[in-house]
Parts: structure tokens; sequence; C-alpha cells
């Protein structure tokens, strides 16, 4: 699989205090890849150095040291070259605040080099992509918060990316504008398969979105993976607790589809699944042809920010 981000031995510190002696690092001796054609999202609390290390990604800060490549390039010293081909857009989306929509976006599109026709089109597609059509000559000023980061998207495709970075895009949004924006992050990958990686707080959303994850902590990250199998990893699932009328069969619960844990406690059987609704209905088929008699099913959903906590503390 290609890679779209291989990072080596990476350091950022920020200097601290009226003199600036305080040193504080933020990323100590970080290594990262990330393959091409997914979303990969970057969690950790707060202060944790997620701007920080998008920043650096997307060549608007410099490590202290380390290699950075991005797109098969050194963004260290071919950043003009790779800014041609990669884009990003803040939660916190900043535009001229007098500025309609599209003259917002005519703006962006001549920053880019775009002129003529060939930026009228562009423009018109991404108001099209990200259906702005009502809002084109609205003022940025007068647009809700949710519109205001479909445009900061409609932006940063202006370029037509190849890799798109998102700091925290769904920041601020209420839960409807929140999911609106998620589609179209996930439709953007998939019709055009896309690299795009974001930051955000939220574990669902990252469930929702992304592909992998990596968890920034401590200056480094601490796992990197798809989410079902870090869950795995930490056997973090759903709890199910089977109540039998009888004593439970003897079977073996371990070998089941999805079982990360098993525990008997006569004539209760608790299981940790890795997604009950999928994985229960065989299960009581299997308890089923073993002659149990099952009386009771209760399931206690994973909390996914124990995912979070695990890897956060
Ligand atoms: N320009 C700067 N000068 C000094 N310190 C900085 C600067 N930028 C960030 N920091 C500090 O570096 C640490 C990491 O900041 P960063 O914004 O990268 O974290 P983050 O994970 O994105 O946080 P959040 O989730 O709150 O956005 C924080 O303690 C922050 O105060």
């Amino acid at each position: 699989m290609k890679t779209a981000i291989q990072l080596e031995g990476l350091r950022k510190a920020y200097y601290r205090g009226m003199l600036r002696r305080r040193r504080q690092p933020v990323l100590r001796d970080l290594h990262l890849r990330i393959p091409a054609g997914i979303i990969f999202g970057i969690l950790g609390p707060n202060g944790a150095g997620k701007t920080t290390l998008i920043s650096i990604m997307a060549t608007l800060l410099l490590p202290d040291a380390g290699s950075v490549r991005v797109l098969g390039l050194d963004a260290l010293q071919q950043a003009a070259q790779l800014r041609q081909r990669i884009n990003l857009a803040s939660g916190a989306a900043k535009f001229v605040w007098s500025l309609t929509v599209e003259e917002n976006l005519r703006f962006y599109g001549r920053l880019y080099g775009l002129r003529g026709d060939s930026l009228t089109e562009r423009v018109r597609e991404v108001v099209a992509l990200f259906e702005l059509e009502a809002w084109r000559r609205s003022p940025f000023e007068t647009l809700s918060s949710g519109l205001k980061q479909r445009l900061a998207l409609a932006k940063a495709l202006i370029s037509r990316p190849e890799l798109l970075f998102l700091d925290e895009p769904t920041n601020g949004l209420d839960p409807v504008a929140a999911q609106h924006t998620r589609e179209e992050i996930a439709r953007l990958n998939r019709q055009s398969g896309m690299t795009i990686i974001l930051t955000t707080h939220n574990m669902r959303e990252a469930e929702m979105l992304c592909h992998e994850v990596g968890f920034l902590g401590e200056g480094q990250i601490l796992a990197q993976g798809g989410i079902p199998a870090l869950q795995a990893q930490l056997a973090l699932g759903d709890r199910v607790t089977l109540l039998f009328a009888g004593k439970p069969p003897e079977m073996n619960f371990q070998g089941l589809p999805g079982v990360l844990e098993w525990r008997l406690q006569s004539p209760e059987v608790e299981l940790v699944l890795d997604h009950s609704d999928s994985r229960l209905p065989g299960i009581i088929r299997e308890i089923d042809a073993a002659g149990g008699d099952l009386s009771q099913i209760r399931v206690q959903e994973v909390d996914l920010e124990d995912l979070y906590r695990e890897f956060s503390q």
C-alpha cells in the first residue's frame, strides 16, 4: 500500500516565559506512517500536540528535529512543491467577514493561480459539491457555524488536493451539522480516494469516519490501528451477560466469533464481545446447538471513551 505520510524521530518544543527560557517539549521522537487513500484520525487530549503535529505535516510549522515525508516529498526541503498537492481546513475557519461565499472562494482560487473561466468553473464545482448554491451571495458573517464549516471544506478543495488535513472539523457544530460534515468527509474519501488526516476528541466520530487512528500522548503515537483492532488489543467491548435456566452448557465460549473475554459465574456467563449486535445471533444459535437453556440476555455496550481514556491517561 502506498504511503501518504512517513515521520521519523520528530521533535518539537515550544519556548515559554518572558525570557523564553522554559522549554516545553510537545513531540518527543515521534514515528508515524499513514497509508494513502484512508481517513486517519489523530486522537488525544487537549494539549497533546495534535495541532502541532498536523501543522508540521501540512508544512505550516518546522520541527526541531526529525524527517517529514509527505506524498513522497521531503516536507522540509520541498515545501513549496508539496503545498500544491495538499490543503488544510481548520474547525475554527477564518474568512473575510464581509465577502460573500462566492467572493471568498474566488479569492482563495486566485491564490492557487486559477483565473477566468477555470476559476469560475472550479468555484461552481465546489459550491455544488457542498450544496452551498443557496448561500452563494451571502456574506460570510451571516452564515451558521455548520455552513461556515462547509465553506471551509469547499475552500480547502478548491486546489484539488491529493491530501487534506482537517483540524477538528466538527468543533463547535451542533449534532446535526456535525453529522452532515462527517458525511461530507466520508463521501470525499469514498468518491475520490483522497487521503484525509483529521484531529478529533470525539471517539464516536473517529469510529464513524476513520479507517485508522493514532493516539497521541507523551509526545508520541502510543497506539495506532483500526478502532476494532485497538479495542480487541485492550479487550474492550460490549459486555453481554447470558443467564441460563439451568447450568450453562459446557462449551468453548472463548472460541466463539467476536469473544474477547469470558467469565463463568454459574448460572451466568459473562462475555466481552467486539460487536454484540452482529455477533449475538450466531452465539445464541451455538448455545442452542450445545443444549443451553438461555433465560435472559443483558447487553451493556462498550463505552468508546474507555479506549480514549486508556490511551490518553
Ligand atoms: N505557538 C506556541 N507557543 C507556545 N506554546 C504553544 C504554541 N502552540 C502550542 N503550544 C503549546 O503546546 C502544547 C500542544 O498544543 P497543541 O495545540 O498542538 O495541542 P492540541 O492537542 O492540538 O490541543 P487541543 O486539543 O486543545 O487543540 C500546548 O500545551 C500548547 O499550549
